[in-house]
């Protein structure tokens, strides 16, 4: 269970996150809001990679909100795929696991699943766009994390590409059984990808019971 507990945090004395709170179960769970709105900037404070200015973040119980990245046991997947250019697709894989031992079987089946099998000694340039978004992924999976961040993964790809990605992230999604916090504008991604609802307006965020509802909501001006 992923915890947020009245979460703050402001820029330049501006604040984006005026004390968002969200449970979020073993289930994928999208947020949407629009530009502008916190969404990157609320995933980056439960990732760690910025420090939260007030409230608590909790990952089974445990509280993780001084936590560094790499201590809180979740993957984190950002809007570009951010691959080691220099490394080889197998390289990006395990570098998450920082000396962890490999769990061989899980790493198979995610790259079976994610169709990389034959790309693994390719480096990110030699892949597609919709390639490295696998390869990202499944980076981000290797490790086993206990939560997995990911804020519209698929935004820099052409809509076919991403279309066919809908239903292959959240099949891989789902095998992991643990809470999934993921951020899009997209309506059709949010309803593919998506088992329950959430939406930031206003620096809070309110649950709601489906993608339609979410985007009915953000048309009508709610966030204005
Ligand atoms: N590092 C930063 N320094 C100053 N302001 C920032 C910083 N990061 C984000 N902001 C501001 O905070 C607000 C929220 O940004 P954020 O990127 O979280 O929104 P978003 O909902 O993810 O938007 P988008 O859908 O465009 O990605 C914006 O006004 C942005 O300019």
């Amino acid at each position: 269970m992923l915890e947020i507990k009245n979460l703050v945090k402001a820029f330049n004395g501006r604040p984006v996150l005026k004390g968002v709170s969200l449970q979020v179960g073993p289930e994928i769970k999208v947020v949407v809001g629009l530009n502008g709105s916190g969404k990157s900037t609320l995933l980056k404070v439960v990732a760690g990679i910025l420090p939260a200015d007030g409230g608590q973040v909790f990952l089974d119980g445990k509280e993780i909100t001084s936590l560094p990245p790499e201590e809180r046991g979740m993957g984190y997947v950002p809007q570009r795929p951010a691959l080691f250019p220099h490394l080889s697709v197998r390289q990006n894989l395990l570098y998450g696991l920082r000396g962890k031992r490999e769990d061989a079987a899980w790493v198979r089946q995610v790259v079976d699943l994610m169709g990389l099998g034959e790309y693994l000694d390719r480096r990110p340039a030699q892949l597609s766009g919709g390639y490295q978004s696998r390869v990202a992924l499944a980076r981000a999976l290797i490790p086993r994390p206990r939560a997995m961040l990911l804020d519209e993964p698929l935004s820099s790809l052409d809509v076919a590409i991403r279309q066919k990605l809908w239903e292959e992230f959240h099949r891989v999604l789902r095998l992991l059984e643990v809470p999934v916090l993921y951020v899009t504008h997209d309506r059709e991604e949010a309803e593919r990808v998506g088992e329950s609802f959430a939406l930031l307006v206003g620096g809070v965020v309110q649950e709601v019971d489906s993608a339609r509802q979410a985007f009915a909501a953000l048309q009508s001006g709610v966030s204005a």
